[in-house]
């Protein structure tokens, strides 16, 4: 076979591999150590379905071996191995995983950085190397095929001799430069430290020839050395160490390793639990959202170990879709091996894990908000929306235990406040939690229908997620307070004497209102004057059961089920405008017309809705002032 070429974003990233000046060069060892264990796990899987099969824990293992003289240092494993076809595919584009991923969201703008914090699979190997050699027998195939490549001028593979099942890969060590010893790469013990430091956890034993030094037979002080094969990681998994043994660097180097994300955990819990269950886990509150979290293509779930065994890769039973954010793994002596998933979902033990875990989770976040300002922040920037999906789903049978980790921004605070906050702040006249929907806080702020809750000097939520208002609905009281949108037709506020004055008013008003409803006809349920604009001529509120926040929400929906909101035009009949309308009502009946239509349209407006006749609109506009 000739000579073939890397595709292009491979070598792109390859060019960066083979001209890196990163330090942190070692990382080669842990990412191959990482596909090697990987390949066994794949070996593990195969003997869990094939009954024909069975997987003997000492037939399975990772070998480094070091041939200073050659330079060259070995990485074999008894995994899976791969097919010719594999090796092409699999060897010849960049990793179609995590980095891939990652990589397109920054495109390569930093290459170190990626190299640094997540490593970049196979390739990082010519790091280190002038040439790899992958030699590979998969798992169900007689032959075996060697893939050869100097990373610049593309890769080889040609059949090959290998008896076992599984691969090696053999990294011809770069000669020293002024700059980097790459002699420490054939040195047995910076070898085993990069293993202990990245590779502890590795669940099959990474072995090593390992030079030793014993007294002479015989000799009371001359020395031999010899060499003795060692396991060199413990393969104590991290979530079986006590907490005190473990640093905060452990868990994020943890969370690193199993690629849990790119960012770092905000939080970590580490959970032991010996009772009705027993069972270990370790799970991690990450602070950034992964880029697919919104989609159908993320999914949710835990890492499911029985016995220090993994059995599930998402076991999603175990969290709750509104903490379908967290990222762990959950390990119990008590569930079997083969437990199947339509079995788990029955399980009584898994139930309480999760039960437990989603108490654990609560608490944890509760505390970060109490104590942690301005991390929760930060969390609930990109998981927030989370939490108010998990208020609204379910017919709100979650609401008690979200309700206190949800917030909003405050019109008077100018930042995000809890609903605790809200309330313990509210004046004693004040009969309801206020708030605003709108697209953004700067729209809100500018809505007329604030004006006079924010007269009163009360302040208001701003509700800017397509969620919010359903998730408050289902709160609906909170510490004895109902929630009210500032565009509801009854704000429970007040009136100042001027009141009596302007139902007067109204009253003798009403044809004129009444004749404003006629032209508008089935578009608003009533033309009434308004008790809450201040400054602004024109306003809509609603009257029934969905607003028009939700109107909007529902109709965008793919089954739309063009919901109505009960719209009514508020009038302020303090301003210049009401005196215009009323001339053109006694006077000129086109004016009226125009001029109702016109305060409609702008209104519809004001509240980021559609106008039906854009057109017509503006030939509205342009009539008056001509
Ligand atoms: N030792 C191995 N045994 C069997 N297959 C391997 C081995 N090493 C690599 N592979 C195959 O090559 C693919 C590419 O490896 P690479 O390390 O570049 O990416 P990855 O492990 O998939 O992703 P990432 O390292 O970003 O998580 C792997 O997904 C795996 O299928």
């Amino acid at each position: 076979m000739g000579r073939k070429q890397f595709k292009a974003e491979s070598k792109r990233l390859l060019d960066l591999m083979v001209n890196s000046i990163y330090t942190h060069r070692e990382i080669f060892l842990r990412e191959l150590i990482s596909n090697a264990s990987d390949a066994i796990d794949k070996i593990y899987y195969k003997t869990l379905t094939d009954d024909s099969l069975t997987f003997d824990k000492d037939d399975y293992f990772i070998k480094i071996n070091i041939d200073k003289e050659n330079r060259l240092l070995k990485i074999s494993d008894t995994g899976i191995g791969m097919t010719k076809e594999e090796l092409d595919d699999n060897l010849g584009v960049i990793a179609k995983s995590g980095s891939l991923a990652f990589k397109k969201e920054n495109e390569l703008k930093d290459g170190h950085d990626i190299i640094g914090q997540f490593g970049v699979g196979f390739y990082s190997a010519f790091m280190v190397a002038d040439e790899v050699t992958v030699m590979s027998k998969a798992f169900g195939s007689d032959e075996a095929y060697k893939w050869e490549s100097n990373g610049i001028e593309g890769y080889t593979i040609e059949p090959c001799q290998k008896e076992t099942i599984g691969t090696d890969i053999i990294l011809k060590i770069k000669e020293n430069t002024e700059d980097e010893k790459f002699d420490d790469y054939l040195e047995e013990y910076r070898l085993q430290s990069i293993i202990k430091k990245y590779s502890d956890f590795i669940r099959y034993p990474i072995k090593m020839d390992v030079t030793e030094r014993k007294l002479k037979e015989g000799s009371e002080e001359e020395y031999e050395e010899y060499i003795e094969e060692k396991t060199v990681n413990s393969m104590v998994p991290i979530w079986k160490k006590n907490k005190n043994e473990l640093m905060k660097e452990d868990y994020d180097k943890f969370y690193e390793e199993k690629h849990y994300g790119f960012d770092k955990p905000i939080r970590h819990i580490h959970i032991k639990v010996d009772g009705a269950v027993s069972y270990n886990s370790i799970l991690f509150i990450p602070e950034k959202m992964p880029y697919d979290f919104y989609t159908k293509e993320y999914e949710k779930g835990l890492e499911l170990y029985a016995n220090g065994v993994l059995i599930m890769n998402k076991c999603s039973e175990l969290l709750p879709d509104y903490f379908g954010f967290v990222k762990g793994i959950v390990d119990s002596e008590d569930l079997s091996l083969n437990i199947s998933r339509e079995m788990l979902q029955h399980d009584r033990q898994l139930k309480l894990i999760a039960k437990n875990i989603k108490n654990k989770i609560k608490n944890e976040l509760s505390n970060l908000l109490k104590n942690e300002r301005d991390q929760y922040e930060a969390f609930y920037e990109s998981f927030g929306r989370q939490l108010k999906y998990g208020i609204y789903s379910d017919f709100g049978s979650n609401k008690d235990a979200l309700q206190d980790l949800v917030m909003f921004y405050s019109s008077k605070e100018k930042k995000m406040v809890t609903l605790d906050e809200y309330v313990s702040r509210m004046p004693e006249e004040q009969k309801y939690i206020y708030y605003a929907s709108g697209e953004s806080n700067e729209r809100i702020e500018k809505l007329p229908q604030t004006e006079l809750v924010s007269d009163k000097g009360y302040e208001i939520l701003y509700f800017t997620d397509d969620v919010d208002e359903f998730a408050i609905r289902m709160i609906m009281v909170y510490k004895d307070k109902e929630f009210r949108s500032v565009s509801s037709s009854d704000l429970g506020i007040e009136m100042e004497e001027n009141e009596s004055e302007s139902n007067l008013n109204e009253e003798e008003n009403k044809e004129l209102f009444e004749h404003m409803k006629n032209i508008l006809s089935d578009k608003v349920k009533d033309v009434r004057a308004s008790k809450r604009l201040k400054k602004h001529p024109v306003c809509l509120s609603n009257d029934g059961e969905f607003s028009i926040e939700m109107e909007k929400i529902l109709n965008s929906m793919p089954n739309n089920q063009n919901i109505k909101a009960d719209k009514v035009l508020e009038i302020n009949m303090n301003h210049a405008v009401f005196k215009s309308l009323k001339e053109a009502f006694q006077k000129d009946k086109d004016k009226i017309n125009l001029y109702t239509n016109l305060l409609y349209n702008q209104a519809l407006l004001i509240e980021g809705l559609p106008i039906n006749d854009p057109v017509e609109f503006t030939n509205n506009i342009c009539e008056i002032m001509i």
